[in-house]
């Protein structure tokens, strides 16, 4: 593909179904109007695969403020949350820049970007949002964003296209699935960060047997890649099923609403005594 190519995306209008479908739309509508030009490529720091390559579980924590499922889960402080969040361990922080169902804002990742350049070890900061226009991540470029998530629910083969632009704007993607069909696409697209969602977005219903499953699914088909677990971990004994398989998990509301947002961040990746698992 050449890189005139890439601005070919923006006049999609994508559809899904559930809940999805309505952010979908809404964040089309959004987008209508958007202006992007393919400007010239941007050096590609790697920091979030850098980050997420590193021994051991890794750990991605986000910034969520509402969700579809819970409603209002917490009044946060972006730059105070992510500095809680690096304290309690996380090796990446994850922000939801999507205002309707998620209270997230352009705003909030500019503050956590911020904030976390201040100390002395990068922590990379993804750029949590429906993607379905290019320019979004134009902007996650601009507002210092390492990476965005691309989903497959959303983007299906095109995904290819997003993952390639992301890489000439100086991002990393995490690109997500669902189910074994999306995983396909992952691979074909050559992602080289999937992350598989407990959470199926039409329904809302999480299902933790999701990710190590799919996990497995990946590696025996021979994927060299990383790995992420994503959604519904509250607890330390959640993780087991993930511990030694995935290289990070991504968790976002059992962090945001605990009141303790450093705390719970150092408590979700200890290993559970014996007992407890
Ligand atoms: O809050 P949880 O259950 O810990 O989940 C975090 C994260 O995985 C979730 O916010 C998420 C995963 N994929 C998404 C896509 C869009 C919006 C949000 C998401």
């Amino acid at each position: 593909m050449t890189p005139a190519d890439l601005s070919s995306p923006r006049s999609k209008a994508y559809t899904a179904p559930g809940v999805l479908g309505r952010i979908v739309s809404e964040r089309t509508q959004d987008y209508a109007g958007a202006s992007f030009t393919l400007g010239a490529a941007r050096p590609r720091a790697r920091h979030f695969h850098t980050a997420l390559a590193a021994a051991g579980l890794q750990l991605i924590a986000e910034v969520k403020g509402a969700s579809p499922s819970q409603g209002a889960i917490a009044k946060l402080d972006p730059a105070a949350a992510a500095l809680s969040y690096v304290r309690g361990g996380a090796s990446c922080l994850s922000v939801l820049t999507e205002p309707r169902h998620f209270d997230g804002s352009a705003e909030a990742l500019r503050q956590v970007v911020a904030a976390l350049g201040n100390l002395a070890v990068k922590v990379p900061v993804l750029r949590k949002d429906f993607v379905i226009h290019p320019k979004m991540l134009q902007e996650a470029a601009d507002w210092g964003a390492s990476a965005a998530l691309l989903m497959v629910s959303i983007l299906g083969p095109d995904v290819g296209e997003y993952l390639q632009l992301a890489h000439h704007l100086g991002l990393d993607a995490l690109v997500e699935v669902h189910d074994e069909a999306e995983l396909e696409v992952a691979l074909a697209a050559g992602a080289e960060i999937i992350g598989v969602n407990n959470r199926d977005l039409t329904t809302l219903k999480i299902d933790l047997h999701n990710s190590p499953r799919m996990i497995a699914h990946a590696r025996a088909a021979g994927y060299e890649g990383l790995l992420v677990a994503e959604s519904g971990y509250a607890m330390p004994a959640d993780i087991s099923t993930i511990r030694r398989s995935a290289d990070a998990v991504l968790v976002g509301s059992s962090l945001a609403g605990s009141g303790d947002l450093e705390r719970a961040a150092r408590a979700i990746l200890q290993e559970p005594t014996q007992g407890e698992k």
